[in-house]
């Protein structure tokens, strides 16, 4: 086991990222939580770096971990394996002339601190050995089969299968690729126009009306502007969910799980003036909401309570809100298959029980949001799922259970290997007028 923080200690990035990626294999802890509990006086090019480790072993750790298990002959202590997934990870990275010699060195000495002399040794033949097969791996042709696949990007077998269920040969195969590559940050600008002066070289434009890419090494100017509200970091594939809603000047919209309140904000944004509320469960990401809706133009309600009680209760009575909405936006939790890219430990997280068990609750969450729409009023569901149990068919059984009283209008699903950003699903429906 590493040493644990100590504030004020000089530490470096690589023996973080160990110490981090130690409590994720043993508790698995989630990752961004992890990078959280980082010590605030970490410099940011360390804290960069620590990040950008352990988010590459996590991500690699299949591929890498098929590699060196069986070379040995009984499973490593975690810290040795942490130190093989990060030099491993370092090594599909590539380098420089000299790069494996400089990976297994550093491996090897930071061994002789954070484990032992023996483990050192070990470290120093199997690195080494790692170097050698990566080198001497192909990718996997185009007719692989899913065991090839799963191990060579790194992804479960079982979701590995499914994906090529759904998706096809050439579909599942750019959806892993698009996995194991690191994800850009977009903002999106939410001052008028667009970055100007020094700060439009912070950014990089991208296809998608409002959203910016950010350039590595921009992150200090970057936090400022998060901080005084002029953009917030969404991924251009929400634009989906709040392009169906269409929130209008002066409508009543409802924003029925939105914790951390990326949608809210879009939403406040394009209205301009009007009655926005934000509901989520009461939860440590409620504070996280409050600090975003601050940075609304307009004023936004926020209500902390189950969205599957709201009704029951007279929460919004209570609070002297209205009792239905001109809209109503429903993103519900979902197994996050179309944002892998960003969240690189959902992949071995995720149990194949996981898609039915959301599909049941996104369905209760669809009929409690559904009775908090007015009549001739519009419901969108959405997703950052790529998987038709979250999405197609939620919808399918709740127009079979409303029989006629919703219909869907329209309905838009981004594939990252099509659309180049996140996937997600967004579905408009509109409930009768009589
Ligand atoms: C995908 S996240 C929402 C992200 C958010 N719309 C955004 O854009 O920032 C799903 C949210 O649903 C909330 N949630 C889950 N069950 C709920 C319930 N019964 N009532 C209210 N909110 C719920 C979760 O707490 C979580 O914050």
């Amino acid at each position: 086991m590493t040493k644990p923080f100590k504030p004020g200690l000089s530490v470096d990035a690589w023996a973080l990222a160990v110490e981090l990626l130690v409590r994720w294999l043993e508790n698995n802890e989630r990752v961004d939580v992890l990078l959280d509990s980082l010590p605030r006086s970490l410099g940011r090019a360390e804290r960069g770096r620590c990040q950008h480790l352990l988010f590459g072993a996590v991500r690699n750790l299949g591929r890498i971990e098929a590699i060196f298990t069986p070379m040995l002959a009984r499973p490593p202590r975690t810290a040795v394996k942490a130190i093989l997934l990060i030099a491993g990870y370092e090594l599909i990275e590539g380098g420089n002339d000299g790069h494996t010699a400089r990976v297994v060195h550093h491996a090897v000495e930071q061994t002789k601190t954070l484990a032992s002399q023996p483990e050192a040794k070990m470290v120093n033949a199997v690195v080494r050995k790692i170097s050698a097969a990566l080198d001497a791996q192909t990718v996997p042709a185009a007719l692989a089969g899913a065991t090839e696949l799963a191990n060579y990007y790194s992804h479960p077998e079982w979701l590995v299968r499914r994906w090529l269920a759904q998706f096809g040969a050439a579909g599942a195969r750019e959806l892993l690729e698009w996995n194991q590559k690191p994800a850009p940050v977009y903002a999106r600008w939410r001052a008028e126009g667009a970055p100007a002066g020094e700060d439009a070289a912070l950014f990089v434009a991208t296809p998608w009306k409002g959203f910016y890419e950010v350039k590595s090494g921009s992150w200090a100017r970057v936090e400022t502007l998060v901080n005084d509200g002029t953009l917030f970091l969404q991924d251009p594939a929400t634009r989906h969910a709040i392009d169906l809603l269409a929130p209008k000047t002066g409508e009543a919209v409802l924003d029925a799980c939105a914790a951390p309140g990326g949608k809210s904000l879009a939403i406040a944004d394009l209205m301009g003036s009007g009655r926005v509320v934000a509901v989520d469960l009461p939860s440590p990401r409620i504070d996280r909401l409050k600090q975003n809706l601050s940075r609304a133009k307009i004023d936004v309600a926020l209500v902390q309570a189950d969205l599957l009680q709201i009704e029951r209760l007279g929460v919004l009575e209570e609070c002297n809100l209205p009792k239905a909405y001109d809209a109503v936006l429903l993103d519900v939790p979902c197994s996050n298959t179309g944002v892998m890219r960003h969240r690189v430990d959902v992949k071995w997280r995720l149990q194949v029980s996981d898609f039915a068990k959301h599909a049941r609750q996104q369905g209760d969450l669809l009929s409690a949001a559904a009775r908090l729409v007015v009549p001739g009023g519009r419901l969108v569901y959405s997703t950052c799922s790529l998987d038709t149990e979250e999405n197609m068919d939620v919808i399918s059984t709740f127009l079979e259970k409303t029989r006629g009283r919703f219909t869907l209008e329209a309905q838009r699903i981004s594939q990252p290997w099509v659309d180049g950003h996140d996937g997600a699903a967004a579905f408009v429906l509109r409930k009768a007028v009589g």
